[in-house]
């Protein structure tokens, strides 16, 4: 981990909460089993690719081993989905008593947002998902656990701590890490990533945050609902870039509204140190200069893979600064050895690397044909409103033309989403055209990420808009919303013909 980021480690501070995560993703005493004179498979990473891999491969009586360099669970459980999804429900709590008054619910002044209680909540509940990761659990399952940095020797042989681990098969699952952008100055100051940012234990007063990706704008908008004050810098124009437009521009207005700065079209940006180990950011927004010194700057510009020092040259494996390479059966140039999750997939996921994972198990072990390609991966972000797509957008269907017809219900036209308060989104589905063939779909809603599942469920098992309309929903539920695209769709194929056609057989039966 590079020294050049405030705070210590994803570990600190060393609380209770933290000492109790630690010891079931990395205990203290833990020491390295004998190896066996071969593995059926060896898994090299214990985030969620390589925990669904071990854990699916020894249940089918694989011998395995797993090996993990610093904490088992990975990025999700200690430095990413989990702390981020903790902290980003105490802004929701906290965004809810600013906004109580519009429901007549008037909150008192002096109300105050206690950070470090919103930051311990979430040490307490990552701590508390941890034993599902735990080496303990694992090792339960039958599984040899090693700590330590894995490195393939050949194409059948992998060291772990002064041990040499030989193997039939293996799997690459060693993630990503933040990348560090070629930003004038970054390497002058310290600064967060996702490593870090969890670490915090007092509020910054005043934040930067570079990139408006899924990690910059969670985050962005957790913090400013904390009351920080919060600059998001991008160099594309807006957020989210490759999220359906009329989507990201309602969650923009909603972070706006949270009192979030963006400067988007960010040019020339440069950081230095700046008086009292605060940080000077200077960068031009659409034309105009900013100038400002913030108090802690957090960089989510995108993932670079963990393929350093893994022996990937000894071991025949092909890589780039993209990742191990894989083909549609999640294999590597080296036969016998596969990849999934981060390290190998632009979809950087913990669904997906869970069911990348299960690909490899049927594909390494089984002889099976799985295609990563025929897997149909949805994704959220979790900002307020979230943002959920799955399939196409519309413009990769121009890209591939493919002729499609698009159907939206907004959601002021939803009973239920009118009563909640929240009509600000929308359903979006594309199919193609003449048929109710799902291509793509985005929900722009509070809890669009469990929206999504119905129209995935929809593609995945090829079901069309046409059976969804069939299928009744509960009133009044936003889900709603889905079937009426489903209604929608119908209105559709009722021509003029048809039309004239039944009010001459209603005349007849007056
Ligand atoms: C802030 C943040 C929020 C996120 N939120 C979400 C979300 O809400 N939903 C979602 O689906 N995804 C989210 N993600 C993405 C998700 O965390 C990743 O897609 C997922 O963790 C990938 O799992 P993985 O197993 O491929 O890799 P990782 O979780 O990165 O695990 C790789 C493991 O390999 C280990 N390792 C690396 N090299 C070696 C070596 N040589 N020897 C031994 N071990 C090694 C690492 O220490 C690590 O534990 C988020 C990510 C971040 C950063
Ligand atoms: N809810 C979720 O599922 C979730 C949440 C967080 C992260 N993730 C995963 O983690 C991945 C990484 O997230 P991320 O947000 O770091 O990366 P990202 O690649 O998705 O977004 C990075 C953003 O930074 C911008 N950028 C790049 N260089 C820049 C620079 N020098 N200055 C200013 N802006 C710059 C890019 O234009 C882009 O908008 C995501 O793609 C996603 O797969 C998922």
């Amino acid at each position: 981990m590079s020294d050049n980021r405030k705070g210590n480690t994803m570990i600190s501070p060393w609380d209770a909460y933290n000492q109790e995560l630690v010891f079931h993703v990395r205990p203290p005493d833990w020491k390295n089993p004998k190896p066996a004179s071969r593995y059926n498979l060896v898994v090299i990473g214990a985030g969620t690719a390589g925990l669904v891999c071990a854990a699916g491969a020894a249940g089918l009586g694989a011998k395995v081993a797993l090996v993990e360099r610093h904490l088992m669970g990975g990025d999700c459980l200690n430095a990413g989905c989990v702390p981020s999804k903790a902290l980003i429900r105490a802004a929701r709590a906290a965004a809810a008593v600013r906004d109580a008054g519009a429901f007549g619910v008037h909150v008192p002044e002096g109300v105050s947002i206690d950070f470090g209680q919103a930051m311990e909540r979430m040490r307490r509940l990552r701590a508390s998902i941890a034993p599902h990761d735990s080496v303990r659990r694992f090792a339960e399952l039958g599984i040899d656990v090693f700590i330590g940095e894995g490195r393939f020797v050949d194409a059948d042989t992998l060291a772990v701590a002064g041990e040499r681990l030989a193997f039939r098969k293996a799997v690459i699952a060693t993630g990503a890490r933040a990348s560090a952008p070629p930003i004038e100055g970054l390497d002058q100051i310290s600064y967060l990533t996702n490593e870090t940012v969890f670490s915090l234990t007092e509020l910054p007063r005043r934040l930067a945050v570079i990139g408006a990706g899924p990690i910059g704008c969670e985050m962005a908008q957790a913090f400013a609902r904390f009351g920080a004050e919060v600059f998001l810098v991008e160099t594309l124009h807006g957020i989210l870039p490759r999220e359906d437009t009329d989507a990201s521009g309602i969650v923009l207005e909603s972070m706006l509204k949270d009192g979030v700065k963006l400067l988007c079209c960010g040019k020339e940006l440069k950081l230095a140190k700046a008086d009292g180990d605060k940080i000077r950011l200077t960068v031009k927004s659409h034309g105009k200069g900013y100038d400002e010194v913030v108090d802690q700057l957090l960089v989510a510009v995108g993932r670079a893979p963990n393929v350093e020092n893994l022996g990937l040259d000894a071991a025949g494996v092909a890589f780039t600064q993209k990742g191990v390479q894989v083909n549609d059966r999640l294999q590597t140039s080296q036969p016998n050895i596969f990849a999934a999750g981060d390290i190998c997939s632009p979809y950087q996921f913990t669904h997906a690397a869970d069911f990348m994972a299960r690909i490899v198990i049927r594909n390494a072990l089984f002889f099976g044909r799985a295609k990563a390609g025929a897997l149909t991966i949805p994704w959220c972000t979790y900002t307020e409103p979230e943002i959920a797509h799955v399939g196409l957008y519309e413009k990769q269907t121009r890209e591939q033309g493919i002729p499609v017809e698009t159907f939206t219900r907004e959601f002021r036209e939803v009973d239920r989403a009118i009563l909640e308060g929240r009509t600000n989104g929308f359903a979006r589905v594309h199919v193609r055209k003449g048929t109710d063939k799902i291509i793509g779909a985005t929900i722009v809603a509070s809890n669009a990420g469990d929206l999504i599942s119905e129209i995935t469920l929809a593609m995945t098992h090829k079901l069309g808009l046409k059976r969804i309309a069939d299928a009744i929903h509960p009133y009044p539920t936003q889900a709603e919303s889905i079937r009426q695209l489903g209604d929608a769709y119908n209105r559709t194929r009722l021509t003029p013909f048809a039309k004239s056609l039944f009010s001459k057989l209603m005349v007849w039966r007056r």
